[in-house]
């Protein structure tokens, strides 16, 4: 849908205005988003930090859209970590016998 925002503009649409005031804007809120999260786990709040995540996780779907980032590349990077995460886990124990 967010794509489709940036394709199709939609007039009041946030996420249109978002790709109208351009990356700036994008990573401004992506930055404030961040904070909020922090501040929700401080406060220990579970609804806040459910609120706050999914603000955060919009934003940055809209930062890569704005940078022609397909989301399947992170879950590539992702998937691709894996592998090599259970292998560190393997020689962190290796090491500790
Ligand atoms: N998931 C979201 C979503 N999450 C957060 N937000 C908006 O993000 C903004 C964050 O609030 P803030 O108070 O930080 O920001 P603000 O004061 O409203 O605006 P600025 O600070 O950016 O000027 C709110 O206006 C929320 O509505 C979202 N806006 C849209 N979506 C989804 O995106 C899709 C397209 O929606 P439209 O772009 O509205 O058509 C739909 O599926 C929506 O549900």
């Amino acid at each position: 849908m967010i794509k489709d925002r940036k394709e199709n503009p939609v007039e009041g649409s946030y996420t249109d205005y978002l790709f109208t005031k351009g990356l700036d804007k994008i990573l401004k809120k992506v930055g404030e988003e961040s904070t909020e999260v922090i501040v929700a786990a401080k406060n220990n709040s579970a609804e806040e930090l459910q609120y706050e995540t999914a603000d955060l996780f919009y934003h940055v779907m809209v930062l890569l859209v704005e940078m022609d980032m397909p989301f399947d590349k992170i879950k590539q990077e992702l998937a691709s970590r894996e592998g090599l995460m259970s292998k560190t886990k393997d020689r962190d124990q290796i090491e500790k016998l």
